[in-house]
């Protein structure tokens, strides 16, 4: 009685799991529909509209946001002299005009694709002062700090304001005293003060509110991956503020983010500017990773020095708080500047960490994923994933703090299958957990996929070219597809006979099972043949994929443990109506571990001068970071055009620049060119990489840099 009963559970939770991924792929069909039934409706009201020269009246003006407007001469002004950006990027201009022209806008924009300067150009036109409403302390520290660099009146209302600055800043709100352009305050602010939402009031009542930004818009939605509840308030904004144009920014939004956000904010009627999700710079690549904790230091180790040995800035991801502490100690053994990172540390010590990362005192940050959204340096090289993330929208947004300059750069994923449970047992109590990290796994299992069009797949994008910025286009791996249905089968049996006697096992101990069997001490259980252990820990994870196996959790005092047993569609197995393929590589492990991922151009000569001069001057001054002082696109520029007068010099960089630290970058040029021989190289003892002359040390003196008032070093 009590086993019919059982089984027949057991029969419900299949179907139950087999319906529960039916309705999974729906929604997801369901958001696709949406999608295209809004694309379709604008077309055919568009459509419409040109049609019927009565409508023509009613309907909106056709929106040619890259078309001409009266600020555009200012703005490129602004953008040149002011930013010293020579080109907009996709959708830039546009989405400025738009701004400009007072419309609410919604910005979908890989990270790094420059939404900044979509708001930060329009408040500085605008009259009055735009409000930026973004989430973390730190991003607010730096994008003020690289404002006021670029000596654009910008400030912040955050808890750690002081109450003499509180008071300036209300002065220019109420009463339009000072020259303030930017406020940035975070979003309890809105929600939290009544003080300051009155202030705001009465700016807006002067008709000094120019603009709202939203940064990081995807807080707003429950179903965006870092939700933050003061964000749900900030609907007030637009209910207070109606007339003011509101720009809501972020780098991932799906369907479902997107009509959400646009709900949430009041925004309906805005204009939406969707990027590709792409990041061509980027290039990704996967690894097999060893069980031997040191061998995977090792190769960590050998890629940053081979591939960055001029100690470009990295970051390393971990899964545990100790993990950090240990694989950063370990680096530092074997000479690389490394420190960790992570929840467990004071925030002082954090942002210490953080800093010192920033102004490249240490090349490599090893962290959790608490080293987040705050991270807003452009020159970041490589991003190593010592651990599996837990999805792909988490892998796109952590590989993704990489290159954010748009210059090439490397995302490198150590995965082995035994890293899965470790994650499972995090995740599955997650909505869609599991679903999600089973995704990652798949696109880390693959050894013949493009791991670009995984993410075009995944952020429901048409499919572009990856141009071989990836290891399977770049190297394909020899594979071969073996017929693991033989081993697969044994596995079934094994884990229903465990089953049967009330056991169970992990991963690994499934394994070690398997492996005794082999050698032929397994009693009843038939040999597993032919596959290696590392293989047989594919085979498994596969077999989860498949839903051949399942994974079952179990709380322990200190842990949850992750299990793997029979999962709802082992019988077709068994029955012979499923195949189970394994790719398996070739060559042995490793074989491709010496792929030169990018071909990234190491800087050498007066680039490398230049790079020294900005690292100079933002340690000696404080307050401002080396890439406000001069972009890495700006010195492969400068060392290309070597400019000898200031004339020349603001047609390259822009006049702030240029009046800023003109002087000094033609002195650093000159020296340099004065010490060349003509094979490029710098005489031998002139490179004083660190051994400023004596003239760089007197002018240094006279060099005058307006920063945030705090001394960050
Ligand atoms: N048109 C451009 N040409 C060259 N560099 C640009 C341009 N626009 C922005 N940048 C630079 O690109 C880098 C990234 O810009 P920004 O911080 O605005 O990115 P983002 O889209 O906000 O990314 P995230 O989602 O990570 O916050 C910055 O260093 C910025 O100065
Ligand atoms: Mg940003």
């Amino acid at each position: 009685m009590e086993d019919d009963i059982l089984a027949e559970l057991l029969n419900v939770e299949e179907e139950l799991e087999e319906v529960q991924g039916q309705i999974r792929v729906l929604i997801s069909r369901q958001d696709k529909l949406y999608e295209k039934q809004s694309e379709l409706k604008a077309l055919l009201e568009a459509c419409q509209g040109s049609e019927s020269p009565s409508n023509a009246k009613v309907s909106a003006p056709v929106e040619n946001w890259a078309g001409s407007f009266e600020w555009d001469k200012e703005v490129d002004d602004i953008r040149f002299n002011v930013f010293g950006i020579s080109e907009y990027r996709v959708n830039q201009c546009e989405i400025i005009n738009a701004v400009m022209s007072g419309r609410d806008v919604l910005v979908i924009m890989a990270a790094g694709g420059g939404k900044s300067l979509c708001y930060q150009l329009p408040a500085i036109l605008r009259n009055g002062v735009a409000l930026v409403v973004s989430p973390l302390l730190s991003l607010i520290q730096d994008q003020v700090m690289g404002l006021s660099a670029l000596g654009i009146p910008a400030s912040m209302l955050t808890s750690n304001t002081s109450k003499e600055d509180e008071k300036m800043i209300y002065k220019a709100l109420e009463k339009g005293e000072g020259e303030l352009k930017i406020l940035y305050v975070t979003p309890e602010k809105i929600s939290k003060s009544k003080r300051f939402m009155s202030k705001l009031e009465k700016c807006h009542h002067a008709g000094r509110l120019s603009l709202i930004s939203i940064d990081e818009a995807h807080c707003c939605s429950q179903w965006g991956h870092d939700f933050r509840p003061d964000y749900k308030n900030l609907s007030i904004l637009k209910t207070q503020f109606p007339s003011v144009p509101m720009i809501a920014l972020t780098a991932t939004a799906t369907q479902r983010v997107q009509t959400d956000l646009m709900e949430m904010l009041h925004i309906s009627k805005c204009v939406k500017f969707v990027s590709t999700v792409n990041r061509p710079n980027l290039f990704y690549e996967v690894r097999e990773k060893s069980s031997a904790a040191k061998v995977v230091i090792d190769e960590v180790t050998d890629f940053i020095c081979g591939s960055y040995p001029n100690k470009e800035s990295g970051i390393v991801y971990c899964f545990t708080r100790k993990e950090c502490e240990q694989v950063a100690k370990e680096l530092r053994e074997r000479g690389i500047l490394a420190d960790h990172y992570h929840a467990d540390m004071d925030a002082n010590e954090r942002e210490r960490v953080h800093l010192r990362w920033s102004n490249n005192r240490i090349q490599v940050i090893v962290g959790t994923v608490a080293f987040g959204m705050g991270i807003n340096k452009p020159d970041v090289r490589f991003v190593i994933h010592h651990s599996l993330s837990k999805s792909m929208e988490t892998y796109y947004q952590e590989s993704g703090r990489a290159g954010r300059d748009g210059l090439p750069a490397d995302c490198l994923l150590f995965f082995r299958p035994g890293d899965v449970p470790r994650q499972s047992s995090m995740v599955f109590y997650e909505n869609s957990g599991l679903q999600n990290l089973y995704d990652i796994v798949r696109f880390c299992q693959s050894k013949r996929s493009c791991r670009r069009n995984a993410f075009f797949h995944h952020f429901g994008e048409p499919l572009q070219d990856c141009n071989g910025m990836c290891d399977n286009c770049a190297h394909p791996t020899e594979t071969k597809e073996v017929d693991a249905s033989t081993q697969a089968k044994i596995i079934v049996s094994l884990l229903k006979e465990m089953q049967e006697n009330d056991q169970r096992a992990t991963m690994l101990q499934l394994v070690d099972k398997l492996k005794v069997n082999s050698r032929g001490s397994g009693g009843a259980t038939p040999t597993i043949p032919d596959l290696k252990r590392e293989e047989l820990e594919q085979l498994i994870v596969q077999l989860v994929l498949d839903r051949v196996l399942k994974e079952e959790f179990q709380h322990t005092a200190y842990s949850t443990n992750a299990y793997v047993t029979i999962g709802p569609l082992w019988k077709q197995l068994v029955q012979g109506k499923k195949m189970v393929k394994l790719e398996i590589s070739v060559n042995s492990r490793g074989s491709r571990t010496n792929i030169k991922a990018v071909k990234c151009k190491h800087l050498a000569g007066l680039e490398l001068k230049l790079d020294d001069f900005r690292k100079e001057l933002s340690s000696c001054h404080g307050g401002i970071f080396p890439h406000a002082v001069l972009s890495t696109q700006q010195i492969s520029t400068l060392s290309t055009e070597r400019p000898d007068s200031l004339e020349q010099l603001e047609k390259l960089i822009g006049k702030t620049k240029t009046e800023k630290y003109g002087e000094r970058i033609l002195d650093c040029i000159r020296q340099y060119v004065e010490t060349e021989v003509p094979n490029g190289s710098v005489k031998e003892g002139d490179s004083i990489q660190h051994r400023p002359t004596k003239r760089a040390k007197t002018k240094k003196a006279l060099i005058n840099i307006d920063t945030s008032e705090d001394e960050q070093c």
